[in-house]
């Protein structure tokens, strides 16, 4: 579970986030919207403890994040927009290499069958990074948040730069984590996949969050107006 507790960013004058209150469940999709410069990655950030806050608190499964501390690291995974692997090494290689620093140990059975698990074809276990699409990057680093047995998954722009079949197959993925139980949240200027994926979406202006939403409360279009009426 995430939750954020007042939580607030100041940059000297500049307010980043203000005073974000927000719960993320075990099972929930939640996805941000918001401009350029709305808040969304500072937000991650501060889950991420790559930043600390000026007010408030961000809570992952109850414990509070604090920069260079591991604890909430531990049942973290995170995935940018470019996923950063090692392009001389296999799929195979990037997840056993990450997997052991995470502390776990996997048979070569076990590794084929995380990267099965995301639908990484069998073909292309083998096969050095730097020859992988990004949409196979992105699979790579999902199948590395498994493996780290990662409960919350937080996820920056993970759309950007796929293409429709590629967005499908990682909506699809999406989903079925969170059908095992676990906490997502993503950033993402994809109205369409918010709205496809989404147990619940947020729409943040100007580093507050201003709308929120449950997927049953809202559909694509109808986000897509309050998003459009929420940036004018
Ligand atoms: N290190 C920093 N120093 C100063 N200001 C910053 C810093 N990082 C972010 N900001 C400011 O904080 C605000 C929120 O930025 P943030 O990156 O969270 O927005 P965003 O919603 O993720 O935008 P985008 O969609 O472009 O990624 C912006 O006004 C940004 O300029």
């Amino acid at each position: 579970m995430l939750q954020a507790i007042n939580l607030t960013k100041k940059y000297h004058n500049h307010i980043a986030l203000d005073s974000l209150n927000l719960t993320v469940n075990k099972g929930d999709v939640f996805c941000l919207l918001g401009q350029n410069g709305a808040g969304k990655t500072t937000t991650i950030n501060l889950f991420l403890g790559f930043i600390s806050p000026s007010k408030g608190k961000a809570l992952i499964n109850g414990v509070l994040v604090q920069q260079n501390d591991k604890t909430t690291k531990k049942s973290l995974a995170y995935i940018p927009e470019v996923v950063m692997l090692y392009s001389n090494l296999t799929s195979i290689e990037n997840l056993d290499f990450f997997s052991r620093l995470a502390g776990f140990t996997y048979s070569k059975e076990e590794l084929e069958n995380f990267l099965l698990s995301v639908g990484l074809p069998n073909e292309a276990f083998y096969k050095r990074l730097g020859q992988y699409s990004k949409g196979m990057r992105q699979k790579v680093g999902i199948a590395i948040a498994i493996a780290k047995n990662a409960d919350v998954l937080l996820m920056d722009e993970p759309t950007s730069g796929l293409d429709p079949m590629a967005i499908n197959e990682f909506t699809e993925l999406v989903k079925d984590l969170s059908n095992q139980g676990k906490t997502t949240l993503i950033a993402t200027h994809d109205l369409l996949s918010a709205a496809a994926i989404g147990t619940r979406v947020g729409i943040m202006r100007r580093g507050c969050l201003v709308h929120e939403f449950s997927n049953t409360d809202i559909n694509a279009n109808e986000l897509q107006e309050v998003y459009l009426e929420t940036i004018l």
